[in-house]
């Protein structure tokens, strides 16, 4: 029999703080390799998925799946380590270590050598700064760190919470092209919180919009586009 696909599934979800809603009955599944893309105005529950996600806001209803295990109730870490790569909007990274000291903090009993080569691949500038501090960074550079640190940690599925704010435009597209090849070259899954909807639907096969808690669009791209209503109100949002 052939080896099931590993994904993130949300099955009707409800989480919040507390016993406070802040996303509602939310459906997705983003499969190893899949670039999912959630987008919505400030304050709609992008950011809380993501901890939903990860254990770190409250799940009040539905289930979540990671591969075929339902992790509902799981914690942070036993989530992280079944496969599930979070890089928060604020880059965590430790900023009395060097480049790769700040790499290595993130390997989970993986040989470094192997993590390294990997991740330098990836991001050739990080190599060149490797013995450098981590407050010697540009903040490009802190946040392709802070990606390639969650990457060091070989997760299938990465949640990539705004990796490109405050980056300017070829810095972005740097970072964009590093996540693409990552996760054309590992198979890794991607769910990507971006503000910037044309680089969201440049870069996702499908789409969730968010609207107050609630997916106003969860489907392909390309029928997102299509969606001049939807993409109106949607447009709100940045453009690059
Ligand atoms: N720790 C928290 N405790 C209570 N309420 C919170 C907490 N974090 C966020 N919220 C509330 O949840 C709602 C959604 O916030 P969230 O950060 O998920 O939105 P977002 O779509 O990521 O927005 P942004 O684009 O501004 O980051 C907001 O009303 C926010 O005030």
């Amino acid at each position: 029999m052939a080896k099931p696909i590993f994904k993130l599934r949300f099955e009707g979800v409800t989480a919040g703080y507390g016993n406070l809603p802040v996303v509602e009955r939310l459906s997705f599944t983003v499969r190893e390799g899949e670039r999912l893309g959630l987008i919505g105005r400030n304050g709609a529950g992008k950011t809380t998925t993501l901890a939903t996600a990860m254990g770190l806001a409250d799940l009040i209803d539905g289930r979540i799946y990671l591969g075929e295990a339902d992790i509902s109730r799981a914690s942070t870490f036993a989530r992280a380590r079944a496969g599930l790569g979070y890089v928060p909007q604020s880059r965590d990274i430790f900023p009395s270590l060097t480049v790769e000291e700040n790499l290595l903090a993130g390997l989970q009993g993986r040989s470094a050598g192997e993590a390294l080569a990997q991740v330098y691949k990836l991001f050739p500038r990080l190599k060149e700064r490797r013995n450098n501090g981590g407050t010697k960074l540009s903040g490009g550079e802190q946040q392709m760190l802070s990606v390639a640190r969650a990457l060091v940690g070989k997760p299938r599925i990465l949640l990539l919470d705004e990796p490109l704010e405050g980056l300017a435009p070829m810095v972005r597209d740097e970072l964009m092209d590093a996540i693409v090849r990552m996760s054309e070259q590992f198979g890794v899954g991607c769910v990507l919180v971006e503000q910037h909807v044309d680089v969201v639907m440049k870069f996702s096969s499908s789409v969730i919009v968010l609207e107050r808690g609630v997916a106003a669009f969860s489907g392909p791209t390309a029928k997102l586009s299509e969606d001049a209503a939807l993409l109106n109100r949607t447009i709100g949002l940045e453009k690059c």
